[in-house]
C-alpha cells in the first residue's frame, strides 16, 4: 500500500515553490525546476499553486503536492483556494492534499470554510489548514481538517508581524490541537527549521528562502546595509 502523505512529511522538509505572475521567476516551467532542486536536496513533498504549476511540477518529479490556489476576489481578504472552484481546480490537476485558508474571514461568494471542508472531505483528499491564531486551529480542527499550518501568522490584520517565524503559535498549535502542525511561514534557516521541530512541529514549509532569490537577495542586502550604519559608514 502507498504511504499516505501525512506519514510521509512527518519530520520532514516541504518546499513551497511558488511565483505569482509579479515575480521574476513565474512561469511553470521555472518552478518545476525548483521543484526538481528541492529534490535533489532532500525535500519530501512540494506546495505549489495553480494547476499549471503544479501539473509541471507532477511531470518533473514524482513527490507529494500540496496545492493551492490564490485568487483575489474583490470585497474578501481571503485568496488561498477561497472557493469550491479553486478546489476543483485541485483535484483536476490531482493534489496529495488540499491547503486551505482557514481564518474565520468572510469569503466570497458567501462560501464558508465548513462547506469547503465538508466538500473536499468525500473526496478522501487530506485537508492542510493554514492559520493566523491558534484559535483559527481549534476550530479548523473541530471541522475535520488533517493538519494545520502556521503559514498565516502575520498575514491577517490581527496576528502579529514578526520578520522571522511565529515560534509562539507553533508551539501553542502544538498544546492545543491534536492533527499534526506545520511549522510555515518565514522558516529562513536550517536552525529555524530545527528549533520548529523542536517544539513538536510535524514537518516544515519552506518557500522563499529557498525558492524566491530576489527575497534572498534583499535579506543579504540589507543586513549589509545594517551593518554599515552601524559602523557609521552610511547615514
Ligand atoms: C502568506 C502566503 O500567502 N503564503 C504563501 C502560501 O502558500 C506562500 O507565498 C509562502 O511562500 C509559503 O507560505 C511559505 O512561506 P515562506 O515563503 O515565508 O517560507
Amino acid at each position: 500500500m502507498t504511504k499516505h502523505v501525512i506519514e510521509k512529511i512527518k519530520g520532514s522538509l516541504i518546499v513551497s515553490c511558488q511565483a505569482l505572475d509579479d515575480e521574476p521567476l513565474h512561469g511553470s516551467e521555472i518552478m518545476a525546476l525548483m521543484a526538481k532542486a528541492a529534490k535533489q536536496g532532500g525535500a519530501v513533498a512540494i506546495r505549489a499553486n495553480g494547476k499549471e504549476d503544479i501539473l509541471a511540477i507532477k511531470k518533473e518529479v514524482e513527490l507529494p503536492i500540496i496545492g493551492l490556489v490564490k485568487k483575489d476576489y474583490p470585497g474578501s481578504p481571503v485568496y488561498i483556494t477561497a472557493t469550491k472552484e479553486e478546489v476543483d481546480e485541485l483535484i483536476e490537476a490531482g493534489v496529495s492534499m488540499i491547503a486551505v485558508d482557514a481564518t474565520n474571514r468572510s469569503r466570497p461568494n458567501q462560501e464558508t470554510l465548513q462547506s469547503l471542508i465538508k466538500y473536499i472531505k468525500p473526496l478522501g483528499i487530506p485537508i492542510m489548514a493554514d492559520v493566523s491564531t491558534v484559535e483559527e486551529g481549534i476550530a479548523a480542527e473541530k471541522l475535520g481538517v488533517d493538519c494545520i499550518s502556521s503559514t498565516l501568522s502575520g498575514y491577517t490584520e490581527y496576528s502579529p508581524s514578526h520578520s522571522g517565524p511565529d515560534f509562539k503559535l507553533i508551539e501553542n498549535l502544538v498544546n492545543c490541537c491534536s492533527v499534526p502542525v506545520i511549522a510555515e511561514g518565514r522558516i529562513k534557516t536550517p536552525d529555524h527549521a530545527k528549533q520548529a521541530l523542536s517544539l513538536g512541529a510535524y514537518a516544515v514549509v519552506v518557500g522563499s528562502a529557498i525558492t524566491r532569490p530576489q527575497i534572498i537577495t534583499k535579506d543579504f542586502a540589507e543586513e549589509m546595509k545594517l551593518n554599515l550604519k552601524v559602523k557609521g559608514e552610511v547615514h
